[in-house]
């Protein structure tokens, strides 16, 4: 059974496995899945509820008719629709069980890799903690749907059909069923109005703390080296007190209110058994009747019951939905889903301001700049001018606030990931190699061609390393794998920046962690790229690896300084060195900011 639209193609048949990123449609769809899946298990619930009326039937006749008339056959005949109608109850118990896992699968395959998408976006924002999130909603959810607390509210809505029996019984009890219906109604919405807002804000705090914790493990080794977690403890448990506090309120509330329900149910059926004994001495039913309208009253009651104790885990579906649905609407509405074709066309950086999201000051001002096929350009600068915020918004890693950048005349933000990731090599400053061999590292974790893994590692002068790796090109690397060096990491994070050799290669301080041997090797392969034809940025604080840049551009404060050719703008740069040095001594002072 599947809860999508038949249309629609299934993502390993769609082009390159690649997402579909129309938030729009994806929520349109998992929105569907849902309703639909909903619709399915509430019909059989339907006719679970209406099995389950077989035991309190069951007894009534055996009473009435049986006991009344001794007859064996009448019984038998009796057991035989009884056990036939339990056995069915059981299938369609166990097919509602699978309608809920196919929904739940079905749910996911349309929503993991939007959301994936949707988690990068917003770890590229906010940090990985935050990205992650997302993941785990999706997991909630999924237990949700697998879980027991999906089922009371699709019992509930069957209720007419255990009024109608009841009213066929007797009149009395069916005002009676529908009396305590409307008070078990009354009692759920009461624990809504009690529970939603609280656990909402413990859902909430719950996760800050999950994303603090997160994100200090990573730093573990720091945090050993320094003795700074017992203080880091202290700090979680604080945080982590608000947290279970609100959890607390939220967790006694919802119990209270199971228990009031739970209670009143109770009180209601003894009411009802009490109804039908005044009934059947008044000579208006038979003692079959009252037993089995008791029976039916405790089925009628009991979805209600099982929706004010299950509140809080819809509550939380709902909210892991709202985040989910949120992230993907802001994330992924603007990217395009088709592929473009490779660029041979310049690199035109235009008016470019990048502001952090939610921050005042932009960290790049008006950016302009060209770079044509075969150029390579070294941009240099004091830290925090914004060097690594330029490569990442050059790579399309970060959005333009403003102008762009564009690759013959496509912005590269805008670009559709996997054809842009085709024909872009990066390396950011912080070095980070995936779970997962050396040969698929290189080959961006894709089933890559060997000689062309092969080329890469050879360009960036690391085939004979990876050669005395305990299993060459095979040696699994990552969390608790076989662990590289700084250097040996760069140059893999290198190879496979030069995988299938890109038209635009953007390098962030390649060479922060390398030797002499290293940096030359970088060199000969920033060379060779361009040789090929390819535009390279090279970002470095050292200017010896700027020997083979044509161009260089010098930023400040978010600014472009300088730039132009490499010969001029260093002869420029010595000049307003040498223009400081022959400068008075108090002047060239205030010149540095004054510092003496
Ligand atoms: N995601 C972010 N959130 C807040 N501030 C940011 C963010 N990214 C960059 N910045 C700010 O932008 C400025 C430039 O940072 P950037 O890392 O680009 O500098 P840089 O020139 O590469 O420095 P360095 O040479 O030290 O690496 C810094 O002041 C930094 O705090």
């Amino acid at each position: 059974m599947h809860f999508g639209r038949k249309n629609l193609p299934k993502p390993a048949e769609s082009k390159g496995a690649r997402p579909a990123l129309d938030a729009k449609s994806v929520i349109r769809e998992a929105r569907y899945t849902f309703v639909r899946g909903l619709g399915w298990a509430g019909v059989m619930s339907g006719f679970i509820n209406v099995l389950q009326l077989t035991v309190p039937l069951f007894m009534l006749q055996v009473h009435d008719r049986v006991i009344n008339s001794q007859s064996t056959d009448t019984l038998k005949l009796l057991l035989v629709i009884a056990i036939g109608a339990i056995i069915l109850y059981g299938i369609l118990d166990f097919i509602r069980a699978l309608i809920f896992q196919e929904m739940a699968k079905s749910l996911l395959r349309r929503l993991n890799l939007p959301a994936i998408s949707a988690a990068m976006g917003v770890a590229l924002e906010k940090g990985s903690v935050q990205g992650t999130q997302v993941l785990r909603d999706l997991s909630d959810l999924r237990t949700f749907i697998n879980g027991n607390t999906i089922g009371a509210p699709l019992e509930a809505i069957w209720a007419p059909i255990f009024l109608g029996v009841m009213f066929a019984l007797h009149p009395y009890y069916g005002i009676a069923g529908l009396i305590a219906v409307l008070t078990l109604i009354g009692l759920s919405l009461l624990g809504d109005l009690l529970v939603r807002q609280i656990t909402k804000e413990a859902t909430d705090a719950n996760l800050r703390n999950i994303g603090d914790i997160g994100s200090t493990v990573s730093n573990a080794e720091a945090i050993e080296a320094m003795g700074m977690l017992p203080a880091l403890a202290m700090r979680w448990r604080l945080s982590q007190q608000h947290a279970s506090e609100l959890l607390d309120i939220g967790n006694a509330r919802s119990k209270g209110m199971y228990s009031v329900s739970r209670s009143a149910r109770f009180g209601m059926q003894i009411c009802v058994l009490a109804m039908g004994a005044y009934l059947v001495i008044q000579g208006e039913t038979t003692p079959g009747a009252m037993i089995g309208g008791t029976v039916i009253m405790g089925r009628l009651l009991l979805p209600f019951d099982n929706v004010t104790r299950d509140w809080r885990a819809w509550v939380s579906a709902l909210s892991s939905w709202g985040r989910i649905r949120n992230i993907l609407e802001e994330r992924q509405s603007e990217r395009e889903i088709e592929p473009t074709p490779r660029s041979e066309g310049p690199l035109v950086v235009d008016n470019l301001v990048y502001a952090v999201p939610g921050a005042n000051v932009p960290v790049l001002r008006g950016i302009n700049f060209n770079l044509n096929p075969g150029e390579i350009l070294g941009v240099v600068g004091p830290s925090a001018a914004g060097k690594s915020t330029l490569s990442r918004v050059l790579v399309g890693a970060a959005k333009p606030t403003a102008g762009g950048v564009y690759l013959d005349g496509h912005s590269t933000y805008l670009w559709e990931r996997g054809s842009f990731g085709d024909m872009v090599g990066y390396l950011p400053q912080s070095v980070s190699l995936l779970n997962g061999t050396i040969r698929e590292n290189i080959g961006r974790m894709r089933h890559a061609n060997p000689r062309k893994v092969i080329d890469a590692a050879r360009a960036a002068g690391v085939h004979e390393m990876i050669g005395r790796l305990p299993l060459g090109y095979d040696t699994p690397i990552g969390a608790g794998r076989h662990t590289l060096s700084g250097g040996q990491q760069q140059r893999i994070a290198l190879a496979r920046a030069l995988y299938g050799w890109p038209r635009l290669l953007v390098l962030d301080e390649p060479n922060a962690n390398l030797d002499a041997e290293g940096e030359a090797s970088l060199l000969r392969a920033v060379k060779q790229a361009a040789d090929a034809g390819a535009m390279v940025v090279l970002i470095a604080h050292r200017q010896n690896i700027m020997q083979y840049a044509h161009k260089l551009l010098v930023l400040q404060e978010g600014r472009v300084k300088q730039f132009g050719e490499r010969t001029d703008v260093i002869r420029s740069m010595t000049q307003d060195d040498d223009n400081i040095k022959s400068l008075p001594t108090v002047k060239r002072n205030q010149h540095n900011g004054g510092a003496a």
